[in-house]
């Protein structure tokens, strides 16, 4: 008799964008007290998305207030150029965007080259075969769920299957990878993200906006994104 695969456990990873910029460091004990699993650091250059937010030198004095993995997506023209950066200011994953580099497989190799994991991000009108040659390298796929650059927008729920996509791919291959989904992810929105599949769920405004307060909303995020896998695996 075959066991059934256990479930791939979700994880709650805020993104920092509606956090209070002038104390950082007490912004992520907060959100680690809040009980989220790792903090999502949205690095914007102004060029490949039309936002600036955080250098590596931001993150670099906020690593010694929490304990939890800090992943930093990059959406920047030229990530090469500050992968290492990023790496040495504390960034356990980094996670490159497949348009925003013409050598992807170079890019995400240099990421594990320096000791980090990496992940790759694919924007909403980037079809999934753009990273099907590098899946072997990462530990997450990152299906945007809106147009990167701000946060705040709604939500993209034709990217579902896009999500159900990359899942089916990766459990084709045996690959151990997660699946991430960042972009108006809420407690209206979460459950169709997990029964497609995903089980890293970005959320930003939805955690800051509950007016029960950042714990609430992460336990609420997570049950209702536990309860929606476990009826799309029944
Ligand atoms: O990558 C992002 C934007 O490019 C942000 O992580 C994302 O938008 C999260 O914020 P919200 O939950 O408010 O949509
Ligand atoms: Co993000």
């Amino acid at each position: 008799m075959s066991t059934a695969p256990s479930p791939r456990p979700i994880s709650i990873v805020p993104s920092v964008l509606p956090a209070d910029f002038s104390r950082l460091g007490e912004e992520c004990r907060a959100l680690e007290d809040a009980g989220v699993d790792r903090i999502q650091w949205d690095v914007m250059d102004g060029c490949f998305v039309p936002n600036l937010t955080f250098g590596p030198d931001v993150i670099a004095s906020c690593r010694s207030h929490v304990s939890v993995p800090f992943e930093a997506q990059l959406m920047v023209a030229d990530p090469d150029l500050l992968l290492e950066g990023y790496v040495d200011a504390g960034c356990d994953v980094v996670i490159a965007h497949a348009e925003s580099t013409i050598h992807l497989h170079r890019t995400l190799t240099k990421i594990t080259d320096l000791g980090a994991r990496a992940g790759v991000a694919l924007n909403p009108a980037t079809p999934v075969s753009a990273v099907e040659h590098v899946l072997d390298l990462v530990d997450m796929v990152l299906v945007m769920t809106v147009n990167p650059g701000f946060g705040g927008q709604a939500y993209i729920p034709t990217m579902e299957p896009k999500v159900a996509e990359v899942r089916a791919l990766l459990d084709q291959r045996g690959l151990d990878v997660d699946v991430e989904v960042d972009g108006g992810v809420g407690p209206d929105t979460v459950a169709g993200a997990a029964a497609a599949g995903a089980n890293l769920i970005v959320a930003g405004s939805a955690l800051y906006r509950d007016p029960e307060g950042l714990a609430h909303a992460v336990a609420d995020i997570r049950s209702r994104a536990e309860a929606a896998r476990d009826g799309a695996t029944t």
